[in-house]
Parts: structure tokens; sequence; C-alpha cells
């Protein structure tokens, strides 16, 4: 079981662990300190990789759109690949759409190949890939495909009633916004996803943004993590 920890870094972190007992079993907490590590340089020749995660609704997708205006990354959804794969007809279609209307998750190998031909595809060095990984297999999917890990990772901390409310307001039309099927997926984020977050978190990759307020608020506390990157 992990904990969520209620501070707040925009900047690098690196991590520190405590046990605890529950039900008769002892779980590892990480917590995430705040340091002043810099980004890594992206060079032109080797990809400069973003893993943007969040719970749904936590507004991933909207700081995304800011942060490639600002900044010049590629915006590479893998929900987006999903449904645009749905929308294709191709063979896989009946399947994720089935995963997705369940908040379940997509096998690895589809979305790690929908996210490379995405990225091989473009002219960009500079990538934010939201919403994955979604599991500790996706990240180790991801890294085994691709060769690499990501250089920076954004975690959009959000509590649960505004991601929920959020959601339900945002009439796209997605099939996933009722909510079953929110309950679902924050099932499931908070069973899978918390590995994710707390590897990232160890290895200092990881900036928890607290992800309550307007859009710009937040993405004023974004834009220092990518200040040293030129457009
Ligand atoms: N800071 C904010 N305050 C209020 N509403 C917001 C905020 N940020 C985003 N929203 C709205 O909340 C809804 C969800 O945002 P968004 O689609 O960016 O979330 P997401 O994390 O990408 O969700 P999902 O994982 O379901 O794709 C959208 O309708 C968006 O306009
Ligand atoms: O890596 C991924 C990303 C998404 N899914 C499935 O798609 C929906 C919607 O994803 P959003 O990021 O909220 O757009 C998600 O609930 C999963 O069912 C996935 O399987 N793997
Ligand atoms: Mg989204």
């Amino acid at each position: 079981m992990w904990r969520r920890v209620a501070s707040v870094s925009h900047l690098f972190s690196h991590s520190k662990s405590t046990k605890f007992n529950q039900g008769g079993s002892t779980f590892k907490i990480w917590e995430t300190i705040t340091s002043e590590s810099e980004i890594p340089t992206p060079s032109k020749g080797s990809p400069f990789i973003t893993f943007v995660l969040g719970g749904p609704g936590s507004g991933k997708g909207t700081q995304c759109a800011k942060i490639v205006e600002a900044f010049g990354f590629t915006h590479i959804s893998a929900g987006d690949l999903l449904r645009r794969e749905i929308a294709s007809g191709s063979a896989y279609g009946s399947v994720i759409l089935s995963t997705i209307r369940e908040g379940k998750i997509v096998p690895s190998q589809v979305t790690v190949q929908l996210i490379q031909k995405e990225m091989e595809s473009s002219d960009n060095y500079k990538f934010l890939i939201d919403g994955f990984p979604r599991s500790e297999e996706n990240r180790k999917a991801f890294e085994q495909t691709i060769g690499t890990e990501p250089d920076v990772v954004l975690f959009f901390d959000c509590p649960e009633q505004e991601m929920v409310k959020r959601v339900l307001n945002r009439n796209q039309g997605r099939v996933d916004d009722n909510i079953d099927t929110i309950k679902k997926r924050l099932e499931i984020f908070d069973e899978l996803n918390w590995p994710v977050i707390n590897y990232y978190s160890q290895r200092g990759k990881l900036h928890k943004i607290n992800a309550v307020g307007t859009v710009d608020e937040i993405f004023e506390k974004v834009r220092p993590i990518f200040a040293p990157l030129s457009k």
C-alpha cells in the first residue's frame, strides 16, 4: 500500500522511505523531499521524454497544451492514441473500447507500439507522454522497447472529489466519463499508478504538482520546471 504525501514540489525531488504497520503487514511509504536539482540538458540527438501522470481529470491534457505552447514539446496522449485506434476501425478497436469502458488498462504491447510509432514519425525530440505509464508493467514495457527512461516525470496531484467533478463536467462525449467508470478508473489508479509514481520519486525524477487551482495558477507551478529549456 502507498500513501499520498501532501508536499508540493515543482523542483526535482529525492525520497526517503519509512515503514508502518497496518493489519499485521508492514508497508513501505515513500515521501517526496524537495531539492533543487536541474532538469537534464536535452540534446537533439536523443529524445527528451516527460511522462505526465495523475488521476482521471487531474488536468494532464489541459496542462500539456500549455507546456506545448510555451516549450515546444510534442504532446502524445496515450488515451487519445487508443481512442484514435478505436475510431480507425483497427483490429484491436473493440478490445480497446471495452477496456476503456471498464476503466481497465490496455495491454502494454498495444500502447507502447502506438507511442513508439508516434515518436518515430515526429521531427521533434521533446515529448510529453500523457497518461502513461499507468502500471509498473507499462513502465517496464516502455523502457524495454524504447530503450530509455523518461528525463522528467510530472505528477498532477488532485483530490478525488475534484477529479470526479471535472470529469463529470468535461462534456466531450467520452465513453468513460460516467460515474461508474470513473470509480473503476480511480480504483485502478490507486492500485497500479502509485507504484510508478513512487518508482520515479525514488529515481529523483518526480515533480509533484498540486493540481488544485485555476489552469493558469497550476501552469505557473509547471513553468519553472521547464524554464531551462528553450522553445
Ligand atoms: N485547473 C482546473 N480547474 C478546473 N477545471 C479544470 C482544470 N484543469 C482542467 N480542467 C477541466 O477538467 C476536465 C479534465 O481535464 P483534463 O482533460 O485536462 O484531465 P486529464 O487529466 O487529461 O483527464 P483524463 O485522464 O481523464 O484524460 C476538463 O474539462 C478540463 O477543462
Ligand atoms: O496508457 C494508457 C492510457 C489509457 N488507457 C485507457 O484509456 C482510458 C483513458 O485514458 P486517458 O489518459 O484518461 O485519456 C484509460 O482509463 C484506460 O482505460 C490505457 O489503457 N493505457
Ligand atoms: Mg487526458
